[in-house]
């Protein structure tokens, strides 16, 4: 199996290990070729980026399919894809996030197919991925966007997979967490911006460190000035608080990204709906 582009520690080592024999599974079961062949018969994914542009606008709100997560365990065990995404489109999300990582987020391939008919909103596979097969299978389950996570890539890899994602027209999340990473992202976007004239780069920074999991929304704040200015940009964990929305909105954030906020309230379309309504004045 192979071995992490970069030194990987805490959760992201676990779950590397762990992906990877998923992946040795899978492609056991259904080969690259045979998905490959898949793609004539598919539609054109949905414009993720356009989805999500605020033009200085109120700030879009991607909703997440989240069952249960590896810092706080089950936060929704009975939850039905296709049922809240319903709910979250009919609520105003601009997008929908489907966890597909089945161990730590009881997540599935199967819940962005379940999900895929029932929305006409942009999907993002949300998960660990590390080979472009993961991308192949994305698109084929019918998402329009993948996340790609700088910290378990490292620089090579990151700019592979994003150079991966836009051939199969699957726009890629790239997902930062510190100030190192930024280096990254900007490397790989302007590579790949050489190969894909009119790609408009979509960068998460998520406050919570995937090495250890802690929270910082404080820095995610910060890091927002420090992105390319062409760049969407998606704030990400966390985020409940309309002040926290507003502070996200104020410091250039296009879109958040929102998971256990939603899936664990009583209502979430109601929830969704308030975060929605926050900086839209209408
Ligand atoms: O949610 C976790 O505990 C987690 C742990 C390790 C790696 C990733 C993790 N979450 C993935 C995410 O990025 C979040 O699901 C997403 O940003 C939404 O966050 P939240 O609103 O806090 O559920």
């Amino acid at each position: 199996m192979a071995q992490p582009p970069v030194p990987l520690q805490g959760f992201l080592q676990t779950i590397w290990d762990c992906k990877q024999q998923e992946l040795f599974e899978a492609k056991n079961k259904i080969s690259y070729i045979d998905l490959e062949q898949q793609l004539p018969y598919l539609s054109m994914p949905l414009d993720l980026a356009k989805a999500l542009e605020s033009h200085n606008g109120p700030i879009k709100v991607i909703a997440e399919v989240k069952r249960a997560s590896p810092s706080k365990g089950l936060l929704h065990g009975e939850l039905v894809a296709p049922e809240i995404a319903r709910i979250y489109e009919e609520a105003g999300a601009s997008a929908i996030s489907v966890l597909t990582e089945e161990k730590y987020f009881r997540g599935s391939l199967q819940d962005l197919r379940d999900v895929r008919p029932k929305v006409k909103i942009p999907l993002l596979r949300k998960d660990f991925l590390s080979d472009p097969y993961q991308i192949l299978e994305a698109r084929v389950a019918g998402a329009d966007g993948a996340l790609l996570i700088a910290a378990f890539l490292g620089p090579t890899l990151l700019q592979e997979m994003i150079h991966g994602a836009l051939e199969f027209n699957i726009q890629p999340l790239i997902e930062i967490h510190d100030a190192y990473e930024i280096e990254w992202v900007i490397d790989a976007i302007e590579s790949n911006q050489k190969r894909a004239k009119n790609w408009t780069p979509i960068v998460g920074i998520n406050a919570r460190n995937l090495q250890t999991l802690v929270v910082d929304k404080e820095q995610v704040l910060q890091l927002a000035a420090e992105l390319p200015r062409e760049a969407i940009k998606v704030a990400e964990s966390g985020l409940k608080e309309p002040q926290e929305v507003f502070r996200a909105k104020d410091v250039g954030f296009d879109a958040i990204l929102v998971g256990e906020a939603l899936v664990t309230a009583p209502h979430p379309g109601a929830a969704l709906a308030d975060l929605v309504s926050l900086t839209n004045p209408k």
